[in-house]
């Protein structure tokens, strides 16, 4: 016997591009990829069709009995993201997802819940003769904005935020001492080492009732998202870090205190090693410990440090 356990469909990958005619004769621009994943019910809401009673609501079906009435292609689902891109804002991503998000549930009685993941993509207006250009960007950097929202009938809006691979690096004020030690370690201890990591970062907002209530909060989502970034970057150079782990709690708190309608916040950081090289074998060249100066970044292994942490005493209020 067996039995669908998990199902859902949709388009992952849809790139998108609006650009944004400003009054004053500026162009802003917003790039993105989105996925849209549905959800259906499986087990209720039957209608009839001719004389045969069938599974109107039951996506499995499309999957066990190759019944596609029920299937929203995946080709709509894409023609519906820059039909609603058009009418609506794009930004803050987190509104674009919940646009998304809502009108599947909504449209469709028998789709109860659906995916949206939004990755925004860098286009930062350039400056040309010392002044912002009117419609001219660069890439700076390959960090990414990404929002995850969750429409679910019945249940409201589940959004979460992110920010992914910002590289940092510090080439000092970093140690790690006074972990465990046994006949398996051979790492040595250290008061003074590189530290680099390349970010990804979320954090999860409060339950939204709907669209509606979503809406009550947009400016919000750029605050906590520039709040973030900035408090990510300055605990990372201020903070004389004792570990890897210590430094993200201190972030994620941070991040909390800042923003009363956010839940939890989570990190996950690679530890990017940066090995000494032993160079006294030409020479007697010095280039360990306060000599060091070359060093040889490592690609792999890394280590890799997440954290959750959750409001304590209970939700958020927004
Ligand atoms: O900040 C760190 N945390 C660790 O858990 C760890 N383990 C390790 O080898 N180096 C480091 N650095």
């Amino acid at each position: 016997m067996a039995e669908l356990s998990y199902a859902r469909y949709g388009k992952d990958n849809i790139r998108l591009y609006k650009v944004y005619r400003n009054a004053d004769g500026t162009q802003s621009v917003v790039e993105m990829t989105v996925c849209i994943l549905l959800e259906g019910d499986i087990e209720t809401s039957y209608v009839t069709s001719s004389n045969q009673s069938y599974p109107r609501s039951n996506i499995t079906f499309s999957y066990t009995k190759a019944d596609n009435s029920v299937v929203v292609a995946t080709d709509t689902q894409k023609q519906t993201c820059y039909i609603l891109a058009k009418q609506n804002p794009v930004t803050p991503p987190e509104l674009f997802a919940s646009i998304i998000g809502e009108h599947f549930v909504s449209t469709y009685s028998h789709i109860h819940a659906c995916h949206v993941n939004i990755i925004v993509h860098k286009w930062t207006r350039m400056t040309v003769d010392g002044k912002p250009h009117p419609h001219s960007f660069f890439r700076d950097g390959e960090e990414t904005r990404l929002v995850e929202a969750v429409a679910r009938e019945g249940h409201g809006i589940q959004v979460k935020s992110g920010i992914k691979d910002l590289l940092v690096l510090k080439s000092t004020g970093s140690a790690f001492y006074g972990f465990h030690r046994d006949e398996y370690t051979q790492l040595p201890e250290t008061w003074d080492r590189i530290l680099s990591t390349s970010v990804e970062a979320h954090w999860q907002w409060k339950t939204f009732a709907d669209l509606a209530e979503v809406k009550t909060v947009v400016p919000k989502f750029d605050a906590a998202f520039e709040a973030a970034r900035t408090i990510t970057m300055e605990t990372f150079a201020k903070e004389k870090s004792p570990s890897v782990q210590n430094t993200m709690y201190l972030m994620c708190e941070q991040i909390l205190a800042k923003e009363s309608s956010i839940d939890a916040v989570s990190y996950s950081l690679p530890n990017k090693h940066y090995f000494e090289i032993d160079l006294s074998w030409h020479k007697g060249l010095k280039n360990t410990g306060k000599d060091a100066e070359v060093y040889a970044p490592q690609s792999n292994p890394n280590g890799l440090i997440q954290c959750t942490v959750t409001r304590k005493g209970g939700k958020s209020k927004l």
